[in-house]
């Protein structure tokens, strides 16, 4: 079994008003990747090169073991996609969707299936047009998941979905996670739900990646400090900062690199260090591009 489920290297795409630009991921076989970025930052752009469905003008792709668009028929019958570009037929059941989908995938496993109908609180009688978005959401991801994918794309599945559905949707990845060698990528634009289930972390911004690590790696590193400094001393000499808040004596700084090596760095500058603190994912999303934008190297 290959190490990563998805390799992207250099890859590029031009649109008339959009470049995505030199892009570089790698999914670890067994992992879950939250897939981090504002509206129109090119997560779904780049989804749809791994899948086939946008060709890349620049770059290469392997997905499973295959060159993607050339091998994406095999790619495609171990991948699991929920999209809203997945279009269920509204005037046929679940329960016709559930055979089509077994017609097509060997693997297809039923009982598994009719467990995550349970789960889900679903009817295969039901139309699909009779379902709330909600559940439309869950039922294509009972289709996803019950043909036993290695790799599950999931562009946005939480958008929309009311407290109690996302728990739902999340508790259910969660358990697929037990199988360590299924790869999860899941995109989002909610930092709660990609730190609540990811072990790694890519952030992207205007079409390029700025930030693709272990989510632990990244709650550790990131971190505030308060602190005292001394009257008209300037902070500009001091490395890793990223962000400076406050007026006069009390600042409050973030750092992309804290360890124990950098907080004698600024105390030997002077700074006297009134408490460290972690950042939520959200916070190092938002401080990140905020620092990009700002023209600083991270
Ligand atoms: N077929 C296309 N032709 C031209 N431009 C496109 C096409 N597909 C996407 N784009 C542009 O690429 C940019 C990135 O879109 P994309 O859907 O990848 O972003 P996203 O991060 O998934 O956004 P959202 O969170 O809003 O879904 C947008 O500016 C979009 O208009």
């Amino acid at each position: 079994m290959n190490s990563h489920a998805v390799e992207l290297r250099n890859v590029g795409k031009d649109y008339k008003y959009f470049r995505l630009n030199d892009i570089s991921l790698s999914l670890p076989t067994g992992s879950i990747t939250g897939f981090i970025g504002v509206n129109g930052a090119g997560k779904s752009t780049t989804i749809r090169i791994l899948l086939g469905l946008v060709h890349q003008d620049r770059g290469s792709v392997q997905v499973l073991g295959q060159t993607m668009p050339d091998q994406q028929v095999l790619a495609k019958r171990e991948i699991g996609y929920v999209s809203e570009d997945m279009r269920l037929y509204p005037k046929a059941n679940l329960a016709w969707h559930m055979q089509f989908i077994q017609s097509i995938y060997p693997n297809w496993d039923q009982a598994y299936a009719e467990h995550l109908l349970k789960r889900f609180d679903l009817r295969a009688e039901q139309k699909i047009k009779g379902l709330s978005h909600g559940q439309r959401v869950k039922a294509t991801l009972l289709l996803a998941l019950a043909h036993r994918p290695k790799l599950l794309v999931l562009d946005e599945p939480t958008t929309g979905l009311d407290p109690v559905a996302r728990q739902e949707v999340l508790s259910a990845l969660m358990e697929v996670l037990a199988d360590e060698q299924r790869t999860i990528l899941f995109s989002s634009h909610n930092t709660l739900d990609v730190e609540q289930i990811s072990d790694q972390v890519a952030f992207i911004d205007q079409g390029t990646i700025i930030e693709a690590t272990s989510k632990e790696d990244l709650l550790d590193l990131w971190r505030r400090l308060r602190v005292r400094i001394e009257p008209g001393q300037s902070l500009a000499e001091l490395p890793h900062i990223v962000q400076q808040q406050g007026n006069g004596q009390l600042q409050s700084l973030i750092t992309n690199r804290y360890s124990p090596e950098l907080h004698q760095i600024y105390q030997q500058a002077g700074l006297e260090i009134q408490a460290v603190e972690y950042l939520t994912l959200e916070e190092i999303f938002v401080a990140s591009i905020q620092a990009r934008r700002e023209g600083k190297t991270l």
